[in-house]
């Protein structure tokens, strides 16, 4: 079981001395989700960076339970080696196996791209890859920014098996998307 929990309390963010949003409360038990939403630039993955420990909140503190996995716009992949190397090298951080990767891929539907160098993904492949990444690390806590982007029908139905099955493990979720995303009984907040 990959467990995972968190709590936010009167989060605030300022970018550029500009306040995206203050008051921020989120509780998130293990195998809860939330939906952070709002237009373009209002402060999604800013909040997800919070949450990450990447940015320092302007107020309010945030209590994580768990590692935490942040799939960002940024693959962070090398792009000159093949999926499963690229990927291996973070699963060797991460202190996951080989298997983790390879299942991952699976869970993704990019196995058979396994030897194919990152480079020459497209768009949606590279998503995949992103996910799959985040799947591979055995992380509690996944913080998905624009997961749905990229992705086509077949990989919007695998992101959202991914997400119930480690749900269903007691992980939790939070994901930004500024397009509607299927995740069932997800808290929503609206930035
Ligand atoms: N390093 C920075 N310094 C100053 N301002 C920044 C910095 N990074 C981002 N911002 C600003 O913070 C605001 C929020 O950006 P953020 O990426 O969090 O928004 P978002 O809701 O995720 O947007 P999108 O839907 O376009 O991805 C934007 O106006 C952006 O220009």
């Amino acid at each position: 079981m990959i467990g995972g929990s968190l709590a936010l309390s009167g989060v605030a963010c300022l970018r550029g001395h500009r306040l995206l949003f203050e008051g921020l409360d989120l509780a998130l038990a293990p195998g809860e989700a939330a939906l952070v939403t709002g237009p373009n630039g209002r402060g999604k993955s800013s909040l997800l960076r919070i949450i990450a420990g990447l940015l320092r909140p302007a107020a309010g503190y945030v209590a994580v339970e768990g590692r935490v996995a942040l799939a960002a716009e940024a693959a962070g992949l090398d792009e000159r080696l093949p999926l499963a190397r690229a990927l291996g090298f973070w699963a060797g951080i991460d202190g996951a196996g080989a298997d983790s990767v390879a299942a991952a891929c699976v869970a993704m539907g990019i196995g058979p791209l396994a030897v194919v160098p990152v480079r020459l993904f497209s768009t949606g492949q590279r998503k995949r890859a992103v996910l799959a990444r985040t799947i591979a690390s055995g992380a509690g806590v996944w913080l998905l920014d624009e997961p749905g982007n990229g992705l086509d029908g077949e990989g919007l139905a695998l992101l959202g098996a991914a997400v119930a099955a480690h749900r269903a493990g007691g992980g939790v979720v939070v994901a930004a998307s500024h397009q509607p995303l299927d995740l069932p009984g997800a808290t929503v907040l609206a930035l």
